[in-house]
């Protein structure tokens, strides 16, 4: 469950928005970016971007998050209306620690999948039934889904939200992390 808290007006380089704070159960909040008014309409554009300390706040090269969220958020404003989803499961759910731990881990050779494994930890323990909420509190009819990630998809396909087309958003690999990109599409699915 969330609940809501707060909003404001929140300009950006990307365009014109509002910022919703919700809660959920475990106390985290989730910050929902919204542009142009999403309620009730369909085939609204979302993003549901999974915090990335090293990426989106850092320039980390390590991954493509902060390029998918900046590409994302361009896009939105660029809509009529849409909203990206930014939910608190640094490291695919794992936290800050873990995932720094997980780095440590590839620097030796691991893969990102491997890393999580050698820890004994799942390695994808990221929940999106925060994001379904979001998307019912504003009654949302249908999205268009901006990922490439299939276990998404699925989720929300399977917890009632009504996905009319997926918008894919693929940044092109650097020598910094083409293994890490290759390593999402060969064991974890994405489509690219
Ligand atoms: N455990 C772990 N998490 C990572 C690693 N690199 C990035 N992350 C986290 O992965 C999350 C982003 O997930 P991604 O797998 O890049 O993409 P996605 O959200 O599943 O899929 P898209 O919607 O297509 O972007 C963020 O929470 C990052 O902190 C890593 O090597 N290990
Ligand atoms: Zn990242």
């Amino acid at each position: 469950m969330i609940e809501f808290y707060s909003k404001a007006r929140l300009p950006s380089r990307f365009g014109s928005f509002e910022i919703y704070v919700f809660k959920n159960d475990e106390n985290k909040d989730h910050a929902v970016i919204v542009h142009g008014d999403v309620r009730g309409k369909s085939d609204v554009p979302v993003r549901i971007h999974s915090e990335c300390l090293t990426g989106d706040v850092l320039g980390s090269m390590r991954c493509d998050c902060r390029d998918q969220l900046i590409e994302s958020l361009k896009y939105i404003g660029s809509q009529p209306y849409g909203m990206l989803i930014y939910m608190r499961q640094e490291g695919r759910g794992i936290g800050l620690l873990n995932k720094i731990r997980a780095y440590n881990l590839q620097d030796q050779g691991l893969d990102t999948v491997e890393a999580n494994l050698e820890q004994g930890l799942p390695v994808d323990e990221r929940k999106y039934d925060y994001a379904v909420d979001v998307i019912k509190y504003f009654n949302i009819e249908s999205i268009q889904l901006i990922t490439n990630n299939p276990e998404k998809l699925k989720y929300l396909e399977e917890h009632g939200i009504k996905i009319t087309k997926r918008i894919p958003i693929i940044i092109p690999p650097t020598k910094f992390d083409e293994f890490y990109l290759e390593t999402k599409k060969e064991r974890m699915g994405h489509l690219f």
